[in-house]
């Protein structure tokens, strides 16, 4: 914790500004231009919450790809350490197996890591995606630097795990797709909803791989830690008017668009298409 502290104040992340100049959905997140600066000048400083598998990492990605901000994923910075072989691996690969969470501490030293990185290439701003994920990990964040919005995604809980266990990986260029195709007709009132399955290019579909942790009984510990442990941050950023929940309508053609509309980002992504 105070590894990190240090590192983000030594960096000149931290910004200090009142709760009150930030209000929720508001495009004052942004400059008038739609920026990827928010109204003190300085890059985004975003966070995504929601539970496995509804998405955090595309909309992150995608959100940071518009903005041009980094976007940092704890699980990948753990599944890194896993791959490196390094000292920590074997204490995390018994830790995920299980669905259970990482220390905090260990989280905030690869996540402090990861920023001094980033830094030293000349990074700012960023997207969080899994972290905080404890109340302890949002006080961290809270006390080194201010976050400006967090996005909370939504979906049914039948259909996380169904996009859990459709989950693949490219092994050999890290890409995110998914087999499962999701078609929930409405009933009793309740909204029917569709998500294509995301499937990989040509290349890729030989060499997908499912991650250790995607499977029913440990996804199924993962959405129950969910609840217990990451559904206080859920309050902890509602309280200070920080938080923006998001239900999904659909796939990502559906909303991707919804989700720009209620950051006040559609005109962003338009001027984008028409530069590329
Ligand atoms: N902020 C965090 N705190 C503790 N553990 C974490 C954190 N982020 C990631 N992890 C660990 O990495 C695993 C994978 O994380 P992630 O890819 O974000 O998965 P999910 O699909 O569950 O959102 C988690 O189950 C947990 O063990």
């Amino acid at each position: 914790c105070s590894l990190y502290a240090a590192t983000v104040r030594r960096r000149g992340l931290s910004l200090v500004a009142s709760e009150g100049d930030l209000r929720l959905p508001s495009s004052a997140h942004l400059s008038p231009l739609g920026t990827r600066k928010n109204l003190t000048g300085r890059n985004v400083q975003w966070a995504f919450l929601g539970c496995p598998g509804v998405g955090k990492g595309t909309y992150a990605s995608r959100l940071s790809q518009l903005l041009g901000v980094p976007h940092i994923a704890t699980g990948d910075l753990v599944r890194e350490e896993l791959s490196s072989s390094g000292p920590l691996a074997d204490q995390l690969r018994g830790i995920v197996n299980q669905g259970k969470l990482v220390s905090d501490e260990i989280i905030v030293d690869l996540l402090s890591k990861r920023v001094e990185k980033g830094e030293a290439k000349g990074e700012s701003g960023f997207i969080l995606d899994g972290f905080p994920r404890t109340l302890r990990q949002a006080e961290i964040l809270e006390r080194v630097t201010d976050v400006d919005l967090v996005i909370n995604l939504k979906l049914r809980e039948d259909v996380l795990l169904e996009k859990c266990l459709g989950r693949r990986i490219c092994s050999q260029c890290g890409g995110n797709f998914n087999i499962a195709c999701i078609d929930i007709k409405g009933e009793d009132g309740k909204p029917g909803i569709y998500m294509a399955p995301l499937l990989p290019p040509e290349g890729c579909a030989s060499k997908l791989v499912t991650r250790s942790d995607d499977t029913e009984e440990v996804v199924k510990e993962r959405l129950r830690i969910y609840n217990e442990m990451t559904q206080p941050v859920e309050d902890f950023y509602r309280k200070r008017g920080k938080l923006l929940e998001f239900e999904l309508p659909g796939g990502i053609p559906e909303s991707w668009p919804k989700l720009l509309h209620a950051l006040h980002l559609d005109g962003l992504n338009r001027e984008q298409s028409l530069a590329a």
